[in-house]
């Protein structure tokens, strides 16, 4: 398997630290697996690969058969997938908002090129969830999806309960490298609202034209109010929600003052939580860590190996 990495940052920077570093240990999953390019916009000093800064030498390379996008944005991201899966390579991706946007075009280009798209990082960071709903959970009818999706925004409710004020807080969750390079797009919910509407997508065929999703953020909230609740036995979580009552898709956002005997409260700092409610299988709960470098590096491994064993 020869693949193209576009994007070193905080995960593009993880996957090549541990698909390199664990070559020994795990050499019968990942020792054939090679990278031919890598391409960022920062001059890396990366001896041992050939480096780029010209995103197109990596989709132009004949020899690469699949490519791993971790830039996000739908900018040059979505120009780097189209040409990607057109050029019948495959496509690994962590970037939630291109796939929430564009989800519907890029899984028709995958599906006409004969290609995989794997997107297991666009959600819930190194949680298994995209795959649990695609395999081991497909038969189920679904009645509804709710989580903690955003990292950022669990870490700094955490951190205003423990008295840090709101801009501190997002401070501190950006030097841990959770939050997106547009920290907005995490405190205002629409980082939740593009996971959701992934998973909605997933469970019920249907992509929600974004404008139609309800999104409240945790941008209002401040410490006296997480402060206020935590005296009364609450914690104010930001929820995404989806369901389907067979004709309509009802997808919302915003922050919750969850009571303390619900699983939710427990759920802190980076951590995120998905609970499916499946007609088959009840509820289904999903916990880990759901941003930073190496949880999210894992999970955009996982989707390498997965197109390497053929799925
Ligand atoms: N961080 C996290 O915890 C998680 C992130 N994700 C997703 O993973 C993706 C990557 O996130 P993250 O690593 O945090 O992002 P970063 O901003 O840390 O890294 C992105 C890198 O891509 C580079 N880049 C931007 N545009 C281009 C371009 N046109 N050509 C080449 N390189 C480019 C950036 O360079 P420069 O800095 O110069 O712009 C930067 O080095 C995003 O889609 C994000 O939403 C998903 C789950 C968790
Ligand atoms: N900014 C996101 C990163 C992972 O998806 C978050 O904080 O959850």
């Amino acid at each position: 398997m020869k693949l193209g990495i576009i994007g070193l940052g905080t995960v593009g920077i993880n996957v090549l630290k541990i698909l390199s570093g664990e070559k020994d240990r795990k050499n019968k999953e990942i020792g054939d697996i090679e990278i031919l390019k890598i391409c960022d916009l920062q001059n890396i000093d990366l001896s041992g690969y050939d480096f780029t800064d010209d995103y197109r030498e990596v989709l132009n390379d004949p020899r690469i058969d699949t490519v791993v996008e971790l830039i996000g944005g739908v900018g040059a991201a979505y120009e780097i997938s189209k040409s990607t899966l057109n050029s019948k390579k495959n496509l690994v991706t962590a970037n939630k908002h291109l796939l929430a946007v564009h989800g519907k075009e890029l899984f028709s280009l995958a599906e006409k090129n004969q290609v995989k798209l794997q997107y297991e990082a666009s959600v819930g960071g190194g949680i298994p969830v995209i795959s649990p709903i695609k395999e081991n959970l497909f038969v189920n009818n679904f009645k509804n999806i709710r989580g903690i999706l955003n990292g950022t925004c669990n870490y700094m409710l955490m951190k205003m309960e423990e008295g840090l004020t709101y801009s501190e807080a997002l401070e501190d969750a950006k030097l841990k490298g959770y939050a997106e390079a547009d920290p907005t797009f995490d405190i205002k919910g629409i980082d939740t609202a593009h996971k959701i509407s992934i998973l909605a997508h997933l469970a019920w065929g249907e992509l929600k034209e974004f404008s139609e999703i309800s999104i409240v953020g945790i941008d209002k909230l401040t410490k006296d109010d997480v402060e206020a609740a935590k005296s009364q036995g609450l914690r104010y979580k930001l929820l995404g929600e989806a369901n389907f009552d067979g004709k309509e898709l009802n997808i919302r956002v915003a922050p919750v003052a969850v009571k303390k005997d619900e699983l939710l409260y427990n759920v802190n700092g980076v951590y995120n939580a998905v609970e499916l409610d499946g007609n088959y299988t009840g509820k289904t709960i999903f916990y880990g860590e759901g941003a930073g470098g190496d949880a999210t590096a894992a999970a955009v491994i996982s989707d390498i190996y997965k197109i390497k064993l053929g799925g």
